[in-house]
């Protein structure tokens, strides 16, 4: 029933397969076919859900909100013209690298013909500087050269001034051991340690950590390594990435959960999950409600927990029976990154043909990027052919105290007609706003204390990307991956056969460089570092030691060729 990943999925022939547990086909040897409850539709628990689905495990899949895809989640929406509109959750890059993710989106659409490129990513910085991502070799280290060679903010005599010795990480990073070099460091310390060169900030800022909705000196420069290695330094898949050509639940979400169906899963929404609790007939019980109707009861012998932050945390709070002391703990420990906005704009004239489809800015107030969706979207398409009009999205990240979205709005359109001076003589049809603060935080010294995959009862997982996965993976690409791991798990008591995963590899991509022992220039302790179980090393003197695993690994047994 699933197409599986054969050969190569991707063009990177070092990308690395990680082999599934052995086992059973399906479930069919079992007396009594397993059921699973999983929490949370985002991609993390459509992951499980397919791949549970998949080997003859009765899923019920329970979403709180009335659709799929979690913070990649999409709608229709009526505009005040009348027309029929998509609303996403925000522009969301679908990088090749994302090999798992992609392994999922597969499922529904074989030939990804749902997701298109956009050939370049251009980065505008207020003072006139402007990067760009096109017509880059993919390949390491030819990809960086070339880029220096083209970046009026990054030239061959900043490279030449970086600090060799502080930058060994970023080119042999691995998974944990990246993490225990350099997570007690802010992502800010971290590249000031480097010399990277100030007016470059923005392009590791902008490209990497803004990605994480949060500010540079609350981000673990582990994590912004770890992104280097899997967009840049460590893969050759190239930093070209696709959208997906309609809105998330027409073009992804709808077509999935059409899968599932057919593979047995019930997939229901707007049911919210309340608590999980020990079961009668079977291992455990979730407790849901669908709108006002009453709370139902579901047995189940397993149970993922795919949900965000806040609905891990308030689930694991009204759940005593789930986990142990430090387990709950370090739930309880989990944190939001700062709210941000999306806002979206149906303008009654066009945007300047040479615009980019997606364009990064820094260094305009409260403005992070730009989309011009009827570049790729269907129905924003359709709307602009009809109307002669465009459809923009804007972002706004990290945003500081009580969000006022009316301020907000002005503050993103104005910032939109300094940089497309063409659209201050455009009038707004329509135009929606999204506020949230869903994103995980992942702060120095955070990562020992992220809960893995595995739980202390081995029939309850957890997945998203708040989760401690050990391979270099990130966002929605560690969305997709724990949701798999987690279903493995499970499959795996059953003595099922589970799912091959695969990775960006691990290490980096020049022997000699992958040899050469990282020894940290100059001691500094982040003030806020690691909680007290963190196991990372923090003495600046001697070589870092390793993180120890934190999950059942699934054993790497082959570099694709
Ligand atoms: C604006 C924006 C842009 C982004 N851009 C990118 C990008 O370009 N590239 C990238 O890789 N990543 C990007 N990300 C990050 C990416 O969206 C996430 O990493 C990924 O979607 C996380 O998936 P998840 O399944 O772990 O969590 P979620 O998507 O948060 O899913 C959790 C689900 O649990 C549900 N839930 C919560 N409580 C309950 C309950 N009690 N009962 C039932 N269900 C519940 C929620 O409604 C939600 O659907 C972006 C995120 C945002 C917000």
């Amino acid at each position: 029933m699933t197409p599986p990943v054969t050969g190569r999925p991707g063009r990177d022939r070092k990308a690395t397969r990680y082999e599934a547990p052995p086992g059973y086909p399906d479930t069919g040897h079992l007396r009594q076919r397993p059921r699973v409850a999983v929490v949370g539709g985002g991609i993390a628990g459509l992951a499980a859900a397919a791949a549970l689905s998949e080997r003859g495990v009765e899923v019920r899949l329970l979403e709180r909100e009335p659709q799929l895809g979690g913070r990649v989640a999409g709608w229709t929406t009526t505009l005040a013209d009348g027309s029929v509109a998509g609303m996403n959750r925000g522009f969301h890059a679908f990088f090749r690298q994302y090999y798992n993710l992609r392994g999922l989106l597969r499922r529904a659409d074989p030939a990804l013909a749902r997701l298109r490129p956009v050939e370049d990513y251009p980065l505008l910085h207020r003072e006139g500087f402007r990067d760009s991502f096109a017509r880059l070799p993919r390949t390491p280290p030819w990809n960086a050269l070339a880029f220096v060679a083209h970046s009026p903010s990054f030239t061959f005599g900043d490279l030449a001034r970086l600090g060799t010795r502080a930058a060994i990480p970023l080119g042999q990073v691995r998974v944990p051991r990246t993490y225990g070099q350099l997570d007690d460091l802010d992502a800010d310390a971290f590249l000031a340690q480097i010399r990277f060169p100030r007016r470059a900030r923005h392009l590791a800022f902008e490209v990497f950590s803004r990605s994480f909705f949060a500010e540079p000196t609350q981000l673990s420069a582990a994590e912004l390594a770890t992104m280097f290695h899997i967009y840049f330094l460590g893969s050759s898949e190239g930093l070209v990435f696709d959208v997906a050509d309609d809105c998330f639940s027409r073009a992804l979400w709808d077509p999935l959960a059409a899968h599932l169906r057919r593979c047995g899963a019930s997939v229901r929404t707007g049911t919210s999950v309340e608590r999980v609790e020990r079961g009668g007939t079977r291992r455990w019980a979730v407790v849901h409600r669908t709108g006002t109707e009453p709370p139902e009861r579901t047995e189940v012998d397993g149970v993922v927990l795919a949900l965000d932050v806040r609905g891990l945390r308030a689930v694991v709070d009204s759940s005593p029976d789930l986990g142990d002391d430090d387990w709950r703990r370090r739930v309880g420990r989990l944190r939001t990154a700062p709210p941000f906005l999306v806002s979206r704009f149906w303008l009654d004239r066009p945007v300047h043909p040479a615009r980019a489809p997606f364009l990064c800015t820094s260094g305009f107030g409260c403005l992070d990027n730009i989309s011009v969706l009827e570049r790729y979207e269907r129905t924003a398409r359709d709307w602009s052919r009809r109307t002669g009009g465009s459809v923009v999205e804007l972002h706004s990240y990290a945003l500081r105290g009580e969000p006022d979205v009316e301020r907000l709005r002005q503050g993103v359109l104005g910032e939109l007609r300094r940089v497309y001076p063409e659209t201050g003589a455009a009038g707004v049809v329509d135009e929606r706003h999204e506020i949230r603060d869903d994103c995980p935080l992942f702060p120095p010294g955070g990562f020992t204390d992220r809960p893995p995959v595995r739980t202390p009862d081995p029939f309850v997982t957890v997945a998203g990307d708040l989760t401690r996965v050990d391979l270099p993976v990130a966002l929605m690409e560690r969305a997709a991956t724990s949701g798999f791991m987690a279903a493995n798990v499970l499959l795996g008591e059953w003595g099922v056969h589970g799912h091959d995963l695969w990775s960006v590899p691990q290490g980096g991509r020049w022997p000699l460089l992958d040899r050469l022992e990282y020894v940290r220039p100059a001691p500094r302790r982040h003030r806020t570092a690691a909680p007290a179980r963190a196991e990372v090393a923090r003495d600046a003197a001697v070589p870092v030691r390793e993180v120890p695993a934190g999950q059942p690994g699934q054993r790497p047994v082959e570099r694709s060729s």
